[in-house]
């Protein structure tokens, strides 16, 4: 029978999509509530719904320090900024809807810049 050949994905330039993904993330005018931690002594329950805070000057640090095995663990960190997001705000509020439209602009970018 044919022998099965595992098609490996390149992944040589995974490391510049994360950094050049994460700088427009960063440059989004609706990153503002994203930029660094969630305050969380100044945020009641939010230590105790949100289980993994995520934010993007955390992954920058991760990026910057080579923590990231691949470009899908980026990704997963960047997904849980946003359902980090969901999980604790309305829909329909400022940093509800901020949340919804850096999604929608990462879900764009990242599948242009890898399909
Ligand atoms: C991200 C994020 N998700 N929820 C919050 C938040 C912070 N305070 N309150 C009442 C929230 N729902 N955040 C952080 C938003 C950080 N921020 C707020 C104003 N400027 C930055």
């Amino acid at each position: 029978c044919a022998k099965k050949v595992k098609l490996a994905k390149d992944d040589t330039n995974d490391l510049a999509t994360c950094r050049v993904l994460l700088a427009e993330l960063e440059g989004h005018q609706d990153a503002w509530p994203f930029l660094s931690p969630v305050n969380h002594k100044a945020v009641p329950g939010y230590r105790k719904v949100i289980k993994k805070p995520m934010d993007f000057s955390t992954i920058r640090e991760k990026l910057a320090n080579n923590r990231y095995l691949n470009l899908e663990t980026f990704i997963i960190d960047v997904n849980l900024v946003f359902d980090n997001c969901e999980k604790f705000n309305e829909d329909n509020s400022e940093i509800g809807r901020a949340g919804h439209n850096m999604r929608r602009f990462f879900d764009k970018r990242w599948t242009e810049l890898l399909r």
